[in-house]
């Protein structure tokens, strides 16, 4: 591992994350951004399903479930899926510091194998801002949120407008959302805080 990649750690002038004040109370769900994320959404069959809730701090926990259709190796998760858990705990921050950010940049390290029909208990929480770059850290744990833990990662997420979906999203997606009033609603919610 590289010692002096520090694309995902803050620089020394990076501000302390602040919890929005609206931000879902500890313990409280954060909700699926959407129904179709492979990520978080109710509506995809072979998705993740994470259910993230609001730590005390500029955190989340979640739980995943592997199933068979997670499968890299026989019998083990895939790690690209279990890579999509991470990223996925780190976007549900978005709800708890209340902007909009998407992943620049995910780091990855795998400690330990995570078989099917595990549950990886997921956290996540900021630990820096710095203008748009917001730096994050997650990791997946094995038997229980105290247990050893066996995916790790450090990220870099930007933030960015609504505009950035509407602009790059296809248009057969976006015009369906865009008729979403909970949708139409988030999104307000986020885009009128500073
Ligand atoms: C309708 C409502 C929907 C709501 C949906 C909620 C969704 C939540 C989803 C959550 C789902 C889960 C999460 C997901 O799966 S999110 C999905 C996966 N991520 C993406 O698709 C992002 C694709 N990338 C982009 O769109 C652009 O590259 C972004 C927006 C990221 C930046 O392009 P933009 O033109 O805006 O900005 P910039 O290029 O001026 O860069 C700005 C600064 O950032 C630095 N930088 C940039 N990239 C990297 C990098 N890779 N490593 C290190 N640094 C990087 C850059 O050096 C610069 O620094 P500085 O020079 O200022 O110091």
């Amino acid at each position: 591992m590289s010692a002096t990649n520090t694309a995902v750690q803050p620089p020394a002038d990076a501000a302390a994350p602040v919890r929005h004040p609206e931000a879902p109370a500890p313990g409280e769900p954060v909700g699926s951004h959407y129904a179709n994320c492979f990520g978080c959404g109710p509506d995809q069959p072979h998705g993740l399903h994470l259910a993230a809730r609001a730590g005390e701090g500029v955190d989340i926990t979640a739980e995943f479930t592997v199933r068979p259709e997670h499968q890299g190796a026989p019998g083990l998760a895939h790690g690209g899926v279990l890579a999509t858990a991470l990223d996925e705990a780190l976007g549900a921050l978005n709800w708890i510091l209340r902007v909009i950010s998407v992943t620049g940049r995910l780091e990855t390290d795998y400690l330990r194998p995570v078989p099917v029909g595990s549950v990886l208990h997921l956290s996540a929480r900021v630990t820096a801002r710095a203008g748009r770059k917001i730096y994050a850290t997650a990791e997946g744990r094995l038997d229980g949120p105290d247990g050893p833990v066996a995916v790790r990662a450090d990220a870099l997420f930007i933030e960015v407008k609504v505009d950035h979906f509407i602009e790059n999203g296809r248009q057969e997606e976006i015009q369906a959302v865009m008729h979403d009033p909970d949708v139409r609603r988030q999104a307000r919610a986020f885009e009128v805080n500073p």
